[in-house]
């Protein structure tokens, strides 16, 4: 699929979202109704055969070519001290994920996914947002066609995660912008920040927002403003994953702020997107209260790089070996009600 080339190109895209096929969906459901247990019994696995069969656009989905995509990105915010940690982490990490050595690649691994990695001009940073926009127009439109260019011709499923140092300040700032509420609400300790971090954090969201808030005529355009690379690579994906009805499993607190803006931008635009988890980072499920999904996993994680999201994929999984391999009441010989 080609990338948009402007920003008023991503609006466009954003304008035209497919649904999901309700003949796929009627056909998953009548087999649902048939298989061997009462209906309703497996409860939301059996909610994701159907998703993943309406998003399919088949009775029985497959999961043959799951894609767990990694953006990574740097950000000029990380000279206010919001994070624990030094921007040199962001190259070192990306060099982990190629030799294998990081959480993701073990997760990813198990899940039977390949593991993409996106590093998106990490020795540039986008500039600080509580002085200037953080990406230039072109800068903008390059990340998101980043996401767009990330997914295979034969993905069945992507996942998306993210890697940049400083980026829950970001993702809290996207998180302010499209839902109101000041820094403090919307702030949470990321890789472990003490109060006086917690507070330039807070104070970074409430600077940027000062700045910015008149000209956030969109929510597209407080991507640009106030987000960062890999945050727009993963709002790429997620909306070309939409335009080609691949189901989409978001990760954290980060890549969930990413995807909101597809939801802010376009009233249902998340309707193809599973919530993998939710994240110890505090806002996160204010977040996904915000966007009506429900997380398949809580399972205290707060790392980022994907690997909630990864890990729903063994959910996702199951439902479709459920959907796909369990035997009919008539097949069977089992009596029904
Ligand atoms: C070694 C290491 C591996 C990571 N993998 C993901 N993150 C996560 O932590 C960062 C966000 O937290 P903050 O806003 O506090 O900087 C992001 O890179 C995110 O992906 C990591 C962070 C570190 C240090
Ligand atoms: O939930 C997340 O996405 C998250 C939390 C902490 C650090 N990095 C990412």
């Amino acid at each position: 699929m080609t990338p948009p080339d402007s920003i008023d190109a991503i609006r466009g895209l954003c304008a035209q979202l497919p649904d999901p096929s309700a003949d796929a969906r009627e056909a998953a459901a009548s087999r649902q109704a048939v298989l061997t247990k009462p209906l309703g019994s497996l409860g939301r696995l059996e909610e994701l055969a159907l998703l993943l069969a309406s998003w399919q656009n088949r009775e029985i989905p497959t999961l043959e070519n799951v894609e767990v995509l990694i953006f990574a990105g740097a950000h000029g915010i990380t000279g206010r001290g919001v994070s624990a940690f030094p921007d040199a982490v962001n190259a070192q990490m990306v060099a982990n994920f190629e030799a294998g050595g990081a959480a993701i690649n073990q997760l990813s691994r198990i899940a039977g996914a390949s593991l993409k990695i996106f590093p998106l001009a990490l020795d540039t940073p986008t500039n600080d947002f509580t002085q200037s926009e953080a990406m230039s127009e072109e800068e903008f439109v390059d990340a998101v066609a980043s996401g767009f260019n990330a997914i295979g011709t034969d993905a069945d499923l992507i996942t998306i995660g993210e890697m940049g140092i400083g980026n829950t300040t970001t993702a809290a700032t996207i998180a302010a912008a499209l839902f109101g509420g000041d820094g403090a609400s919307w702030v949470g300790r990321g890789t472990g920040v003490d109060d006086e971090g917690l507070r330039r954090k807070a104070e970074t969201v409430d600077a940027a927002l000062a700045l910015h808030t008149p000209a956030i005529i969109d929510a597209v355009e407080a991507l640009r403003r106030v987000g960062g690379r890999e945050l727009a690579g993963m709002f790429g994906a997620v909306l070309a994953a939409r335009l080609r009805r691949i189901p989409v499993i978001i990760d954290g607190f980060v890549a969930t702020a990413a995807a909101a803006v597809l939801a802010r931008q376009t009233e249902g635009g998340l309707r193809h997107a599973i919530a993998g988890h939710v994240s110890a980072e505090a806002q996160h499920q204010r977040l996904l209260d915000h966007l009506g999904l429900s997380p398949l996993l809580d399972m205290d994680m707060r790392l980022g790089e994907g690997t909630g999201a990864c890990l729903a994929i063994n959910i996702l999984r199951s439902a479709v070996a459920c959907h796909s391999g369990m035997a009919t009441f008539e097949e069977a010989g089992v009596a029904g009600k």
